[in-house]
């Protein structure tokens, strides 16, 4: 799924009014009667056709084939401009650049802000992995599922939560001093952060300090537990390495953890699962990638519990992340869809070609996807 900016700067105000009206239609209907657009959108039936018309045009709302009525849904690409223009009008982000990252639940492009300062926007798409490779079966899904959970609002709404959820703990993280990037903006599925100038650790083939970087990154874990979380996906895709030059000219790595959607807190019931699953993770990868094994066992759960109870000073972000709107419904409807369509982090190790240069999304057959698109031209500099 590409993202085409180009008639980002033709829409006026009337068709921006209407891509909003197909929006919030969306949220009940799954095809949204053409009437209630024009009521949304409380323009003039011919007005409200026109924007229509080069909406569709655009690839931006599209006809379904099998609607009984006449009407029209959104598209990713339509929510890919109303999120844009979102973050356009509060100066976030000017211009888009190129696609850095295609991940299974997200698109990753370098964006620039009115400065030309590069940033990276971030993309959730929940669901076309999980619709196009059949996870669950469609069938079954689509019968025990309500219309408007399987029509366009459960993808729109669940790429939306998962921006939230990246955002909100994004925000807590960094204002904790862990090191992530720096939350800019978000605007429904989509965020802005900072670039990080470094390479995914997966990337790098060899390192002066193992034991250091292993020690680290060992340390980052259990001071999120001390946070009271658990990343749940640690692991060397999520995981961004910079070179600092120290004032002496030697240069040392600084880990940045980029991508946390698996966070869980240490209440959650399988917490010593997930927390040993992420040490172990690391464990075997810099034995495998750097032929480095620690000497001791690394933490243990029980004990970092034990320590965490006695440490009175830090504050547990869980209900920072509450307050800031990422409410425990909608962490909870979250894990519910994720679970479902069996969305459960990298599963690092399995799968080491990935990266930003293979998009498996061009290969797969459309044909098994709700959420079809109706073209994918090439990125494009919306402006200047
Ligand atoms: N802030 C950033 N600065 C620089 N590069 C980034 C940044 N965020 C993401 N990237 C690049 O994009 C790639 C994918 O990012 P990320 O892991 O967040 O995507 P994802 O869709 O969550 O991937 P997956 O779900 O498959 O783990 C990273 O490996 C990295 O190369």
């Amino acid at each position: 799924m590409k993202l085409d900016t180009k008639s980002l700067r033709y829409l006026n105000n009337a068709d921006w009014k209407v891509l909003s009206a197909v929006e919030s239609g969306s949220r009940n209907h799954e095809v949204v009667p053409t009437p209630l657009i024009v009521s949304i959108a409380k323009s003039s039936p011919g007005d409200v056709q026109r924007s229509i018309s080069l909406l569709a045009r655009s690839g931006l709302i599209a006809k379904l084939a099998t609607a009984k009525y006449d009407g029209y849904r959104l598209t990713y690409g339509g929510l890919d401009y109303l999120a844009l223009h979102g973050l356009e009008k509060s100066n976030v982000i000017y211009s888009v650049g190129n696609q850095i990252g295609v991940g299974k639940e997200s698109d990753i492009f370098v964006v620039s802000d009115e400065k030309g300062e590069q940033k990276v926007l971030k993309i959730h798409r929940l669901g076309r992995v999980s619709f196009k490779k059949g996870v669950k079966n469609k069938r079954d899904y689509a019968k025990t599922r309500t219309q408007k959970e399987r029509g366009a609002g459960s993808w729109m709404y669940m790429s939306r939560l998962a921006a939230m959820k990246e955002y909100a703990f994004m925000t807590a993280l960094k204002e904790a001093g862990v090191e992530v990037p720096m939350p800019l903006g978000q605007n429904r599925h989509q965020i802005v952060m900072s670039l990080v100038d470094g390479f995914p650790l997966r990337q790098i083939e060899k390192i002066p300090d193992p034991a250091g970087l292993y020690a680290e990154l060992i340390a980052i874990i259990v001071r999120l537990a001390h946070l009271g979380l658990i990343h749940g996906d640690f692991n060397e895709f999520n995981i961004m390495i910079k070179e600092i030059e120290k004032e002496d000219g030697e240069v040392s790595l600084l880990p940045v953890v980029i991508d946390f959607p698996q966070m869980v807190s240490i209440d959650h019931a399988n917490a010593e699962y997930y927390f040993d699953r992420d040490v172990d993770c690391i464990k075997r990868y810099f034995s495998r990638r750097f032929g480095f094994v620690s000497d001791d066992q690394g933490p243990h759960f029980k004990e970092v519990r034990r320590a965490i109870a006695k440490d009175t000073g830090t504050k547990r972000l869980d209900a920072k992340v509450e307050a800031s709107g990422f409410s425990k419904k909608m962490a909870k409807d979250l894990d519910a869809y994720m679970k479902e369509h069996n969305i459960d982090g990298d599963r690092a190790g399995e799968d080491d070609n990935r990266g930003s240069e293979s998009d498996d999304d061009q290969s797969e057959d459309d044909s098994n996807n709700v959420v079809e698109d109706a073209e994918e031209p090439e990125i494009q500099d919306f402006k200047g």
